[in-house]
């Protein structure tokens, strides 16, 4: 298959989507990959590193989407690259489409086969295509969450892990899974009092062992959502339903009454955020103040530490992306996990929960192939 990498356009995105040891994987199954010139600067790989795995260099995007079968991306395609998929094109990348009509519309209207990372499924019941960024994430959010507390940043101007004698931050992670048990490592390697918050009692069992008692475990209501975050210095927001848009949990009532200076970092931004207030926003200006709360709400966090991160998605996405590679769209049709990554096909939205959230219809898989 001919396989085409785009350098990434959001804004501060350096991650690649195929590094040059991937193009060598994909080359060595007897695929041709295009891939476009400076696609790797973002992680320090040359155009040469990219030529020696085996890829053409391309001077554009045009030639590359042009000439490609399947597009292998990193974030959600902008404006200018929906113009460039076309009829039956594979995208494969992240898509985030529940929050987000206007992609969706772009997608629809291109008619290409559009896979999402983030709903692939394993055979453990996780997202294995949205876990690594996850893990960068939610290391990310506490650092993040460190830097706005400083007092010249608005923040309470607390030290996360105190010092003997003064207490450290109170740091909630609303949501469990990779995301939160990410922040959650970081914040108690820190020395902060972390709560964790989830739906989930099987979920809270486990963290309960994981950090053998070193964080306090919640079940998420209402009423435990409002008593935790009143009395936080900091404000995860880790939760997901696949492919669904965010349940907004912090209502602006409640983030009225947080403590000033406090600061959420909404790492579930990227699926529309728990958050009220919460707005995107990128590694150029992350943060914002609403009644004294610090926000930092960017979308693509792992876009920071490219070099991590590029290689912790390759390592995932190869083995679904050579499937692709290898058979197409019959993969998609064999192989279930893959299946449950189809968002787009034909011009039909063939993910329910995406669907539903943006109030478009749903065609299951097995109707929109017909
Ligand atoms: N902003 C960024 O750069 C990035 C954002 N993300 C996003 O972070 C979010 C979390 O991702 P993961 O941790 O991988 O998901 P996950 O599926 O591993 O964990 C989500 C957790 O939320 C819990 N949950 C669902 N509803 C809840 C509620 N009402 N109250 C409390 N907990 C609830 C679930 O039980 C689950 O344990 C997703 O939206 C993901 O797309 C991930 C990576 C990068
Ligand atoms: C998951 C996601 O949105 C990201 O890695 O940018
Ligand atoms: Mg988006």
């Amino acid at each position: 298959m001919k396989v085409g990498v785009p350098k990434e356009i959001k804004t501060h995105e350096y991650r690649v989507g195929l590094t040059p040891g991937a193009v060598r994987e994909y080359v060595a199954a007897g695929h041709s990959v295009a891939v476009e010139t400076n696609a790797g600067a973002g992680i320090g790989a040359s155009d040469e590193e990219y030529r020696k795995a085996g890829a053409t260099l391309l001077g554009s995007a045009r030639e590359v989407f042009g000439s490609s079968e399947m597009i292998v991306k990193v974030k959600e395609p902008q404006p200018s690259e929906w113009t460039q998929l076309r009829e039956n094109q594979i995208l494969f990348t992240y898509l985030h489409l529940a929050p987000d009509p206007e992609q969706a519309n772009g997608l629809l209207k291109s008619g290409c086969t559009a896979i999402a990372y983030e709903t692939v499924t394993d055979a453990n019941g996780g997202l294995p295509l949205l876990a690594p960024m996850s893990e960068v994430a939610g290391r990310l959010s506490i650092e993040a969450a460190s830097a706005a507390l400083k007092r010249y940043a608005g923040g309470r101007g607390l030290l996360v892990g105190g010092v003997p004698g003064v207490q450290p931050a109170r740091i909630v992670v609303i949501g469990g899974g990779v995301v939160g048990t990410h922040a959650a490592r970081m914040a108690v390697g820190l020395g902060a009092e972390v709560t964790m918050l989830d739906r989930s009692i099987a979920r809270l069992r486990q963290l309960d062992e994981l950090f053998d008692g070193r964080v306090r475990t919640r079940f998420s209501t209402i009423e435990a959502v409002e008593e935790e975050v009143f009395a936080a210095d900091v404000v995860v927001g880790a939760v997901l339903i696949p492919g669904a848009s965010a349940p907004r949990l912090v209502s602006r009532k409640m983030l009225s009454a947080m403590r000033k200076g406090a600061v959420i970092v909404d790492v579930a931004i990227d699926q529309g955020g728990c958050f009220e207030t919460s707005r995107p926003t990128t590694h150029a200006e992350p943060t914002y103040e609403i009644d004294g709360v610090i926000h930092y709400c960017v979308a693509n966090m792992p876009g920071a530490v490219p070099l991590t991160s590029s290689h912790a998605l390759n390592n995932a996405t190869l083995p679904f992306g050579l499937a692709l590679a290898n058979k197409g769209f019959a993969a998609v049709l064999e192989n279930h996990h893959l299946r449950a990554g189809l968002n787009v096909y034909g011009g039909r939205l063939t993910y329910k929960a995406v669907a539903e959230s943006l109030g478009l219809p749903y065609s299951p898989i097995v109707q929109a192939a017909a």
